[in-house]
């Protein structure tokens, strides 16, 4: 099935606060966006990506990805990532009218393993309408009342983080994006509001979405390391291994 990825990356990077749009932040001499790009392609699941790019920034943003080559377009984004999305999304069924799969991939999720990548295409052409990467939950989790005072200790065994990029069939997106307006943190929680499954397959710790300066220090400490072991911590409480592949570790972009 033909593949396009759709990359949001008209974000300012506020808590980043780095002086340039996140997405053009360097980690070791190549920006959030090209490894975001570079990723998706070199998983060998995507054929081709759509960033969208605040409208100021088309230019800037087009050269980090230029020598990607043809499979890759920069159009206009939006206010909200919703607004970014949205309008990526309305040019994928213009220059890629043939794909069946839509990704939807954070530029600030720069370093995903590509067994991510390519699980959650896996597991749309098996016919899942919906897929995230999820991770378990490492720390208790408490509810506080209004006044800031434990409520109760969540059972935490069916909580997951959620990561980028979410898999989805073109339709299912298209619908769930059809409705004017609609704003939520993540794509599939709009497709979850149309009663739509969401399934999920196992995240990484390398996808983290670099939000904040400690972020980008993890990342670059991260991508010095070059291959990495599963953390224990992070084996999900199902029974599920969060790197699914015959190899436990990863590297995580390429540091040339
Ligand atoms: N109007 C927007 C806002 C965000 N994004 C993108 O959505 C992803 C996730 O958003 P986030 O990490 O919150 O990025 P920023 O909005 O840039 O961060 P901040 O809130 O700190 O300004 C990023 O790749 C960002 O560029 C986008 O395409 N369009
Ligand atoms: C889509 C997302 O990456 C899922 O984790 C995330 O929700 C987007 O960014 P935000 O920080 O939640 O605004």
């Amino acid at each position: 099935m033909d593949t396009v990825a759709l990359v949001p990356a008209a974000g300012r990077g506020t808590r980043l606060g780095a002086g340039v749009p996140k997405a053009l932040v360097r980690v070791l001499g190549h920006s959030l966006l090209s490894r975001a790009v570079r990723g998706l392609l070199d998983s060998g699941s995507v054929g081709h990506v759509v960033v969208a790019a605040a409208p100021d920034q088309l230019d800037p943003m087009g050269r980090e990805v230029r020598d990607l080559g043809e499979r890759v377009h920069v159009v206009p984004g939006g206010g909200e990532r919703t607004d970014s999305v949205r309008a990526a999304l309305r040019a994928a069924d213009r220059l890629v009218p043939s794909a069946e799969v839509v990704l939807v991939h954070d530029a600030a999720r720069a370093f995903t393993p590509a067994r991510v990548i390519r699980d959650v295409v896996a597991a749309v052409e098996r016919g899942a309408p919906a897929v995230v990467p999820t991770l378990s939950v490492a720390d208790t989790i408490k509810r506080v009342d209004d006044e800031g005072v434990v409520a109760e200790t969540v059972d935490r065994s069916r909580l997951r983080t959620v990561q980028t990029p979410q898999g989805f069939t073109v339709d299912v997106l298209r619908e769930a994006y059809g409705a004017a307006g609609e704003v939520a943190t993540d794509d599939a929680g709009l497709v979850e509001r149309l009663g739509y499954p969401v399934e999920t397959v196992a995240g990484h710790t390398n996808a983290l979405k670099v939000t904040t300066s400690f972020d980008l220090a993890v990342a670059e400490a991260v991508l010095a390391a070059g291959p990495v072991e599963l953390p224990e911590s992070r084996v999900d409480t199902l029974g599920r291994s969060n790197d699914t592949g015959s190899d436990t570790s990863e590297r995580c972009g390429d540091e040339s």
